[in-house]
């Protein structure tokens, strides 16, 4: 079996791949990056370590790497993948989608009919469907048909952490890359109709996939980006240290029976499922073996910050539900605040929070009203960490 990895990164070369070389599959590359593609042909191997558990380190080798806008590269790939993963970032879709429906159309034209299965590996919420569209964007009414027919576009959930080395276990090899030691792809089942599913250990295709997606977002990244905002803001270095500091705790706890409340009415997945969800989330996030960087956790608080995604979207829930989102409120104030100088989105939030103030924040960065209730549970955040001197302004 031979598969693509669109996104060479800490899910795509490290997680993904770790699996996929675990089944015994050829692996190709792909990614926008040069200095990676010229690290990828220099060094031909590099190791995926697992945080916490060296035995189950995994070296990836023997694979091919390629420039995404490489279209030789594609026009031969098409047709010799069986499954392409993509771990490129969500926002990145609609343009990768664009670039597969090119080569796709290109492949059709040279009387080719590419079948494979594509597997979305991102924390997006409609991954899949945004992919789905933008590749068939390109394509005409008769070349969709035939995609439809011969390609399953489906989507993963990614429960495990990919991270960069821990203090002190840097290599010679930048490819090498940490990963959680978590072993488990669970994967729209419903979504794969024109293919048999792989048989691929780690592999789990959930037909009753249903709300996974928004669940672990909810949950997930959710509770680590109120670890990470409020862990930036006391000046805390790790998520780890953050989410045991005994500060940050009882508002984590807080956050949780927030989030779970909200989810269990909103997206009417059962107790046991939210409550395990966010076990296991909270352990994750204690365990000191996952060394985990909060301004990686917070990178791009813009996106973060919109109206459906990590803060806001569950915040909305809670209220509908009936429940103040008090702690997920705090998180959100954290993040407003979150000035980290070597990320531009954060850069961009804090001038526009300090040129045009929080409420122009809340308004076209959040998609709230800066009179409603939500707003104002923000801004008594803002006050609170002001209070606490986790917000160090004068102001
Ligand atoms: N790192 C983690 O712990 C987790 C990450 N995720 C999700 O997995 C996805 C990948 O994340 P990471 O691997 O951490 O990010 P990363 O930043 O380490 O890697 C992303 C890679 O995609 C490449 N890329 C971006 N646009 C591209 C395009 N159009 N075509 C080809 N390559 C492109 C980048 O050059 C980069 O090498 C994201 O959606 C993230 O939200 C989900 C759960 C955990
Ligand atoms: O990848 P994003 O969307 O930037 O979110 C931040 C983080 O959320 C997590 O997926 C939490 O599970 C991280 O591991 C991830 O990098």
């Amino acid at each position: 079996m031979r598969a693509t990895i669109i996104g060479g990164g800490r899910i795509g070369r490290g997680f993904v791949a770790s699996l996929l070389k675990r089944n015994q599959v050829e692996i190709d590359f792909f990614d926008t990056n040069k200095q990676l593609m010229k690290e990828f042909e220099q060094y031909n191997s590099y190791t995926v370590h697992v945080l916490g558990n060296t035995e189950e380190n995994t070296v990836i080798d023997g694979y091919h790497s390629s420039h995404i806008d490489d279209s030789k590269a594609w026009a031969t790939e098409l047709n010799q993948t069986d499954i392409i993963f993509t771990a490129v970032g969500g926002k990145n879709l609609t343009s990768l989608g664009t670039t597969i429906g090119k080569n796709y159309q290109q492949a059709l034209a040279k009387g080719e009919i590419p079948s494979f299965i594509l597997i979305t590996c991102e924390n997006w919420m409609t991954p899949a469907d945004d992919l789905q569209q933008a590749i068939e964007s390109q394509l005409t009414n008769e070349e969709k048909e035939v995609f439809q027919n011969h390609v399953d576009v489906t989507q993963a959930v990614i429960r495990a952490s990919g991270t960069s080395a821990p203090p002190g276990k840097e290599t010679a090899n930048p490819l090498d890359t940490w990963v959680q030691d978590y072993w488990v792809l669970p994967v729209d089942g419903k979504r794969i109709q024109k293919h048999s599913k792989p048989d691929l250990r780690y592999f789990e295709f959930n037909d009753n996939f249903g709300e996974m997606l928004a669940q672990k977002i909810y949950t997930n990244n959710t509770s680590v980006a109120l670890i990470a905002y409020l862990g930036y803001l006391k000046g805390i270095s790790h998520v780890a240290d953050a989410a045991n500091d005994p500060e940050i705790e009882p508002i984590l706890e807080a956050g949780y029976q927030e989030i779970n409340q909200a989810l269990v009415y909103s997206l009417g997945v059962s107790q046991e499922s939210q409550l395990e969800f966010s076990r296991v989330a909270e352990a994750k996030y204690k365990d000191y073996a996952i060394v985990d960087e909060v301004v990686r956790i917070g990178r791009d608080p813009l996106r973060k910050l919109a109206v459906d995604d990590r803060l806001i979207g569950p915040a909305k829930m809670a209220l509908d539900a009936g429940i103040t989102p008090k702690a997920i409120s705090l998180a959100t104030a954290a993040a407003i605040y979150f000035d980290y100088s070597k990320d531009p989105a954060a850069e961009e939030l804090k001038k526009i929070r300090e040129t045009q103030g929080v409420d122009t924040v809340l308004e076209e960065i959040c998609g709230i009203a800066k009179d409603s209730i939500l707003a104002n549970l923000i801004k008594e955040g803002i006050s609170e960490l002001k209070e606490r001197q986790w917000i160090k302004e004068e102001d």
